[in-house]
């Protein structure tokens, strides 16, 4: 299965080459497909909060290669004090999105290694290192994650199942082929799906622009709808799954992920359809207790109010969360590289994150 899923990998949603980062720009896909290349720390944390690159781990993993421009740019300028040159970049770029933890983790990881390096002495090959690693170790927990949350689908039942899966957690919002996106397409080459249910996700559109773009160039049989139609779709019956990702998993088992997420495990309990969360252990966050916690960012109403730049709707006050909290107790379970945690508790996470991390 393993040689299966890498074959599977067919699209990129960064690239670190000669020295910069290479940014796929998902504001315009799918009907465009263009690079932004990224050589300062600067430039990476306007194409995160711009959502020139978006997803909890391929944020992380920009966030990593941005500190590695950030970097370069302070050792050049001011060899003697780079280190406190470098703050104000790090501040800057923690604050380019509040709610992936995976952001805060990435930079958290950068200063680790930047602690090592010894005085007079160059951070470049230690930096660019570790950001590869942060880069290749989510391709490696994606493989992993698809394996085990296709067994999950698989010990529920053998044959083929719709699921339904929200945002776009696949290739363009991991540094592999994605999180809920990669367990469905492992349990579509397992023969465990033969269809996937696509919410639009408004007002972005991840799923019609992005998720909709992947399943498509898989050959993955799939419908878009609108995310008013998912409960329609769920009383329906032929769904068995709902598979979606996380931006930040809190302690006792929260999931903060894309906006209409809650309704989504609200609507999945009471049809008796099974919520599977998928994410790398980069995305939990012990430090946090509860959902309650989380900062919940909420974006222009721009976002509402127009699509490709054009204006369809009134010019009125807006409310544009783009995340929402599903408590814990509607999650049927939570697929990480380091495990399966069914019916999350604090209990259970915590044993979850005495595993060894990949890296
Ligand atoms: C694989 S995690 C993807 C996660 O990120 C998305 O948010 P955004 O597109 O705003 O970065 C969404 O919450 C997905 O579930």
């Amino acid at each position: 299965m393993r040689e299966q899923l890498i074959a599977a990998e067919r699209i990129k949603a960064l690239e670190w080459k000669e020295g910069a980062l290479w940014l796929l720009d998902q504001r315009v896909l799918p009907l465009n497909e263009s690079w932004i290349e990224c050589q300062t720390s600067v430039q990476v944390t306007q194409a995160i909060s711009d959502m020139v690159v978006r997803g909890a781990p391929a944020i992380g993993i920009a966030a990593a290669f941005a500190v590695v421009l950030a970097a370069r740019q302070r050792y050049q300028d001011e060899p003697h004090s780079w280190r406190s040159a470098m703050e104000e970049d790090l501040q800057q770029l923690a604050a380019s999105r509040p709610t992936a933890v995976n952001l805060f983790w990435a930079i958290e990881r950068m200063r680790s290694v930047l602690a090592k390096v010894p005085a007079q002495t160059s951070p470049l090959p230690l930096l660019e290192q570790a950001a590869l690693e942060i880069y290749h170790s989510d391709r490696e927990a994606n493989l992993i994650m698809a394996q085990l949350g296709m067994e999950v689908i698989r010990h529920h039942c053998e044959a083929p199942q719709h699921v339904l899966t929200h945002c776009n957690t696949g290739a363009l919002a991991t540094g592999g082929f994605g999180t809920a996106l990669g367990v469905v397409r492992a349990a579509y080459l397992a023969g465990l799906v033969n269809h996937v249910h696509v919410d639009e996700t408004r007002p972005w559109l991840q799923g019609s622009r992005l998720t909709a773009w992947e399943l498509a160039s898989d050959k993955i049989p799939l419908t878009v709808n609108a995310d008013s139609a998912a409960a329609h779709l769920l009383r329906e019956g032929d769904i068995t799954w709902v598979i979606v990702g996380a931006d930040r998993i809190t302690a006792n088992g929260d999931v903060a992920n894309k906006i209409g997420t809650y309704q989504l495990s609200v609507l999945a309990r009471y049809h008796d359809v099974r919520l599977m969360v998928v994410a790398p252990s980069s995305t939990i966050d012990m430090q946090l207790q509860t959902g309650a916690d989380i900062v919940i960012e909420e974006r222009t109403a721009d976002e509402l109010f127009t699509v490709a730049g054009v204006q369809i709707a009134a010019s009125v006050p807006a409310f544009n969360p783009v995340f929402d909290v599903t408590p814990a107790h509607l999650v049927d379970v939570i697929v990480t590289e380091r495990g399966v945690v069914e019916q999350p508790t604090l209990e259970k996470m915590q044993q979850l994150m005495s595993h060894a991390a990949l890296h």
